[in-house]
């Protein structure tokens, strides 16, 4: 059985390449999109939505096909057409250049493969099946999203600040990792699921620090 090592890869204002305009391209360019990635899409033809995309400007579009050389200068790239060929053919030229990438007919060829993914603010739950079942994946996501509602992003908002402060105060790390440890331990998600939960004031958060400081 094949093994696959998940990664989180920070594509903000990376340049990656996405060959291909149709249905599987327009999910994959809509998934870097939220992960601020610079996309270039190679295709001589879009979805409507891609289209629609591209009048915003969200990514640049090269209206032709495939060509060898397109791939320079590429920090991921995608090979999302209906062409087995001409994807292999893209899987060749970034593999001589060390450059992951994904084909979308054929995960055995692919360095990389897309999870579906739960987004929750700064909240991301990845699922793969190694692309065993990618429906299934879908199903999984489905199921996740009703498990993990929209009180995670206040949540993670709540503990990101939390954590700011945290770290931002000279503490022995000891310390700051049982107040770290400590502040997941509280009831804030029931707090922001029941409308009871309010952002804390610089004040309170000192308070809260100093108090648990002590406590330890
Ligand atoms: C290996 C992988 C490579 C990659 O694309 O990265 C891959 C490969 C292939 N997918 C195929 C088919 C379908 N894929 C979907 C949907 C998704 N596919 C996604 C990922 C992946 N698909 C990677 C593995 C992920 C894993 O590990 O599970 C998701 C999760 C993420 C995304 O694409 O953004 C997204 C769901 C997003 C969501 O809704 O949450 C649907 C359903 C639909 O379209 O509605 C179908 C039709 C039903 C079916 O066939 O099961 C085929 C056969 C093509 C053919 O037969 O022609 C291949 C080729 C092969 O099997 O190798
Ligand atoms: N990985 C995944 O999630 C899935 C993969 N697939 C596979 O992916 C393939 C693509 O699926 P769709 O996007 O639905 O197909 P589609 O037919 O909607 O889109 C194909 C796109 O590729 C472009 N294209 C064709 N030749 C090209 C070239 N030489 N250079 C650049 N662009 C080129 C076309 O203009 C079109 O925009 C399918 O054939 C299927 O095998 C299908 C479903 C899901």
């Amino acid at each position: 059985m094949k093994h696959y090592t998940p990664i989180y890869v920070n594509t903000s204002g990376k340049p990656v390449l996405v060959i291909g305009g149709g249905r599987v391209a327009e999910r994959k360019v809509k998934g870097l999109l939220q992960g601020e990635a610079r996309i270039t899409v190679v295709s001589p033809q879009l979805t409507p939505a891609l289209e629609q995309l591209h009048q915003e400007s969200r990514f640049e579009w090269i209206a032709r096909s495939y060509r060898n050389g397109d791939l320079r200068g590429a920090f991921l790239v995608y090979a999302a057409t209906d062409d087995s060929q001409v994807n292999t053919a893209v899987v060749e030229e970034a593999e001589a250049a060390s450059i992951l990438v994904n084909d979308a007919i054929s995960s055995g060829n692919s360095s990389f493969i897309t999870p579906s993914v739960v987004r929750r603010g700064r909240l991301s739950i990845a699922i793969s099946t190694a692309g065993a079942g990618p429906a299934a994946a879908a199903e999984i996501r489905a199921l996740l999203e009703q498990q993990f509602g929209d009180e995670y992003e206040t949540y993670l908002d709540f503990l990101h600040q939390m954590r700011m402060e945290i770290k931002s105060r000279a503490l022995p790390p000891v310390i700051r990792s049982k107040l770290l440890r400590r502040l997941t331990e509280m009831d804030i998600l029931d707090q922001i699921r029941t409308g009871q939960f309010q952002w804390w004031t610089a004040e309170e958060i000192g308070d809260w620090i100093s108090r648990n400081q002590e406590e330890m």
